[in-house]
């Protein structure tokens, strides 16, 4: 067996890439740039990366880092059955028969490794007692035999489990991944709009990469069992004394190993936010979503000064914990070795004083060098597992409670609505100091156009996500014919929701999936085709070589790119062929021509005709095709009416309207009251 060591305890894996928006500023209360914050000089690093301050995602409650503190080597040592009963129900979830395999393996080469030791202690105790050599060697038959069937056996062994954990091994992983983006799924919309939620999730993701580890470490812990009881079986049958000494011998060394694996766990908590940084930056770097600003911007120097930076802070991190880590094994070794110096003078003492026979104490020497060896790698692995524990308590904590998200709504299943009363609704955001929204009020009706408009920030598209049952207000109520949006079904309610958001998906999926969102209805294509033609989708789809079938992901083989305004038409022939209820279409002609605009405009009245629609946008010339317009201000309804009474009354938009048919009024500027 070799001894398991712990330079694979370093081994962390980092955050997924993941597109993120990247931040901008320090949040409030965060110290910035502190002096040891500096970042180390780099050759070549533009001088501005480095004189500017630096941004960082930061444990805001810092509830994570006092979690982490709080775990003692008792709670770790606990933490262990939990561990393995987890990781052996996840391995069971994904593959029985390998599971089976690998365990009845794994005892079968326990036990091996426990008669090989017994037979080399057999062997020893044969060869060294006095006597005739032939009657030694004739004695120490059976135990060579046996080391030999033995040795044979745990080789064909250690080739099975090796072959069944490199099966099992990923699945785990990829398992754990699985349940994770479905726990994601089941999260309310206003989890990410929390930084715990957001630090909570990735710790989740790390603890999902590391489940398979488990797999080579209980591998590992089963090695190392079956070796420690042999020897100390034969240890034991030595003399009494020696076990216990042994043991007392190696508690140091063990304390100090899973020390230092809590001090890796927490100084890779507190790189947590940085690793994070770094995943979105190297989105931003290397897909093509930023490419060309990244080329004209010249910012490919500033963002690789910014991801040196980050990766200072976590070199230094690491390298202060690597160098704890270090001073606590030393001490743990020294002691260790003072220790083992106990326990090869009371074996000296024990032959001396004629104890054990000298066969005996060959046998003690080959029993401690062994035992010992099994609780240093005992202690070793088990310190690595433990962490990987940690990481896998972050993922298996938030699944239980989906970050402390989970949706957990009503059972009312609501149909197409006919009214939607939106009542004394106040709302803020996670972390916010104001509303987003002040009590408004407002009734949609089917079979009307209701348009929102107002200045950039005024709180339309909140309220259009409150109305679509997306976010549950803070105070007040949105009632679908009477039922609160908390009390229905969401997945339910969502079904009557078609929605066109200001940042829309542009799925790499083929342009049929990109229009059904993988919920094709009993039409078929014809049904996709008319979502298109309404959307003015037809005339991109005409000119694409495979039709609806074209992946629309440049990157890929085969894939095709759509112009802006070309992808914003797929993405309302994805609202029209919804058949929901509800029409949200927020700026949904930002990117389009005049001509694309102007029908999608004409379009809407028709469809109204059997749903509600809600219609954002800042296109106030556009906005007569809508039966009744809500003017907002900070988040305030200041003015409702038909667009001929609006336009008539002195107010904020009859400004909106003068903004886009004249020049810019005296005193004000674009976007924002003086
Ligand atoms: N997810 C969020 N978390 C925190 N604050 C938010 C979030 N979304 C919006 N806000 C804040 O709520 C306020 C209203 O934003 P909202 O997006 O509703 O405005 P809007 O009228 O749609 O603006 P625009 O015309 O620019 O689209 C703004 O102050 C914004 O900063």
């Amino acid at each position: 067996m070799s001894e398991p060591t712990d330079a694979s305890a370093g081994k962390v894996p980092g955050p997924r890439t993941a597109p993120a928006a990247l931040p901008t500023a320090a949040p409030p209360g965060e110290p910035r740039n502190r002096p040891d914050d500096r970042p180390e000089a780099q050759p070549g690093a533009p001088d501005a990366a480095a004189a500017e301050p630096q941004m960082r995602y930061v444990d805001v409650t810092g509830s994570r880092e006092a979690a982490g503190r709080s775990i003692r080597t008792r709670d770790m040592a606990r933490r262990l059955p939990r561990l393995v009963r987890r990781s052996l129900a996840l391995a069971w979830r994904v593959d029985r028969r390998a599971t089976i395999g690998l365990l009845l393996c794994q005892a079968a080469a326990g036990v091996m490794q426990a008669l090989g030791l017994i037979a080399i202690s057999g062997t020893l105790t044969a060869l060294l007692t006095s006597g005739n050599i032939y009657h030694r060697l004739l004695e120490a038959w059976p135990s060579v035999a046996l080391l030999a069937g033995a040795s044979a056996a745990r080789a064909l062994l250690g080739i099975t489990v090796g072959w069944l954990s490199s099966r099992l091994s990923p699945l785990m992983s990829r398992e754990a991944e699985q349940m994770l983006l479905a726990g994601c799924a089941e999260v309310e919309l206003c989890a990410y709009d929390e930084p715990d939620f957001n630090r909570d999730r990735e710790a989740a993701d790390r603890g999902a990469q590391v489940t398979g580890d488990l797999i080579d470490e209980g591998q590992d812990l089963i090695a190392s069992s079956a070796s420690f009881l042999a020897g100390a079986i034969v240890l034991a049958g030595v003399h009494p004394v020696l076990l216990p000494l042994l043991v007392a011998a190696s508690l140091p060394q063990a304390l100090a190993q899973v020390s230092a694996a809590r001090v890796r766990y927490l100084a890779n908590l507190r790189s947590n936010g940085d690793q994070r940084m770094l995943s979105v930056l190297r989105w931003h770097i290397y897909t093509r979503e930023a490419a060309d600003q990244i080329r004209a911007g010249t910012m490919a120097g500033f963002l690789s000064g910014r991801y040196r930076q980050t990766v200072a802070r976590i070199n230094r991190e690491d390298r202060v914990a690597a160098d704890k880590g270090a001073r606590m094994s030393l001490a743990g070794a020294l002691c260790g070795g003072l220790g083992s110096a106990v326990v090869w003078a009371a074996v000296v003492w024990l032959l001396a004083t004629g104890r054990i026979t000298v066969g005996h104490a060959g046998t003690a020497v080959f029993a401690l060098q062994t035992t010992g060896q099994s609780v240093r790698g005992l202690v070793a692995v088990g310190a690595r597992a433990v962490r990987t524990g940690l990481y896998m308590d972050n993922w298996s904590g938030f699944l239980d409670k989906a970050g402390g998200f989970r949706m957990r709504r009503g059972p009312h299943r609501p149909g197409p609505p006919k009214t939607i009363e939106v009542t004394s609704v106040t709302h803020r955001y996670a972390g916010k100091d104001r509303d987003a929204l002040s009590d408004v009020s407002l009734t949609l009706r089917r079979g009307e156009v209701t348009a929102l408009v107002g200045f950039n920030g005024s709180g339309k598209s909140t309220l259009s996500k409150l109305v679509s049952g997306l976010y549950l207000p803070t105070s007040g109520q949105v009632l679908w014919d009477g039922v609160p949006t908390g009390d229905a079904d969401p997945q339910a309610l969502w079904q009557q929701v078609a929605l066109v958001p200001q940042d829309y998906a542009r799925w790499p999926l083929s342009v049929r999936e990109n229009v059904t969102q993988g919920q094709p209805v009993a039409r078929g294509d014809a049904a996709v085709r008319e979502a298109c033609e309404a959307a003015g989708a037809d005339e991109v789809v005409d000119q694409l070589g495979a039709g609806l079938d074209t992946l629309l992901a440049r990157e890929w083989l085969n894939g095709e790119e759509l112009s802006g305004g070309q992808w914003q038409r797929i993405a309302l022939a994805r609202a029209f062929f919804r058949q929901a209820g509800l029409l949200v279409l927020d700026e949904p002609t930002a990117n389009l021509d005049p001509r694309a605009e102007y029908r999608i405009f004409q379009r809407l009245r028709g469809l109204a005709r059997d749903r509600m629609v809600l219609l954002v946008t800042h296109r106030i010339t556009n906005v007569a095709v809508a039966d009744r317009i809500v003017v907002l201000d900070e988040g305030r309804i200041v003015q409702e009416g038909t667009y001929a009474q609006l336009a008539r009354q002195p107010g904020l938009f009859q400004r909106l309207l003068s903004y886009q048919i004249t020049s810019e009024p005296d005193g004000e500027r674009h976007g924002r009251r003086t």
